[in-house]
């Protein structure tokens, strides 16, 4: 958080569907090593923002400018869609809600983790297997299970599967939508504590949507609160849900934590 470039300058991007607005006027910063997390209720516009944020939606209006580790600044729509693919490739990582959307489930977890390094060049199978452990047991899958398929997995270790396929490319931005949303309370803790264990080590930045505001006080340095497509209000985590200025920051704290 101490280094002098953002890694993300978000200005102005606005996405409309049609009559209706997905977001409006978003601008923020992203440092290296920083968790900005997204929240707001169901149709504020948390998941268009982080389409629009990964190069996966373009924007009607705005801009987007990473900080490549290949090449320095980049204007994401001002990519081809070749280029924007292999960001999302070689320098980010993106975990869904469902495992299942971010995992093949027709091949090993070893292949999962292993097919992402391929996917950037690595060709020994040795050293591919070899990470490819590593990584399992760094999200805490036993290395016994590593020729087996996602399929029989739990949830929660499928989703340790998809953030281990995620991490092993030691992507510098990874993208988070509901990390822990399908999982069982105890399952969704432990998950949370190895999240920030990781983020914390690894010093990933991150973008962070969520509903639950136990997960973005845990994980997350900054807060936009969203509504309707807008940011109503923005700031440290402990700050926004300790003491939030906007009228509808407020319900929504109020009407989650306890008071
Ligand atoms: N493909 C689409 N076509 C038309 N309108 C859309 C489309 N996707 C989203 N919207 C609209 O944009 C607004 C924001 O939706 P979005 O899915 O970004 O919200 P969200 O905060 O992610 O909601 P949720 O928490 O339920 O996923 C909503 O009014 C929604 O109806």
């Amino acid at each position: 958080m101490t280094a002098a470039n953002p890694l993300l300058q978000v200005q102005g991007l606005t996405k409309r569907y049609g009559d209706r607005i997905g977001c409006a006027g978003v601008s923020f910063d992203l440092y290296p090593g920083e968790v900005i997390g997204v929240v707001g209720e169901s149709g504020s516009g948390k998941t268009t923002l982080l389409n629009c944020l990964s190069a996966q939606l373009e924007p009607s209006e705005g801009s987007v400018i990473y900080d490549s580790r290949s090449k320095g600044p980049l204007e994401l729509y001002s990519l081809s869609e070749a280029e924007r693919r292999l960001l999302l490739r070689s320098e980010w990582g993106m975990v869904r809600q469902n495992p299942r959307d971010g995992l093949r489930m027709g091949v090993s977890a070893g292949a999962n983790v292993g097919e992402r390094m391929m996917a950037v060049g690595a060709r020994h199978y040795g050293e591919i297997r070899g990470r490819a452990g590593h990584w399992l047991q760094q999200l805490e899958i036993d290395a016994e299970r590593i020729d087996d398929r996602p399929a029989t997995f739990s949830g929660g270790m499928q989703q340790r599967l998809q953030i281990a396929r995620n991490l092993v490319t030691e992507p510098r931005l990874v993208f988070m939508d509901e990390p822990t949303g399908g999982l069982d309370v105890s399952v969704q803790a432990r998950l949370l504590d190895l999240l920030r264990g990781l983020v914390r080590d690894l010093g990933l930045a991150c973008i962070l949507v969520t509903h639950d505001l136990g997960v973005v006080r845990l994980l997350s340095h900054r807060l936009l609160v969203m509504q309707k497509g807008r940011v109503v209000e923005q700031g440290l985590t402990d700050q926004v849900l300790d003491d939030p200025q906007h009228p509808y920051s407020q319900m929504l704290v109020s009407s989650i934590l306890p008071v």
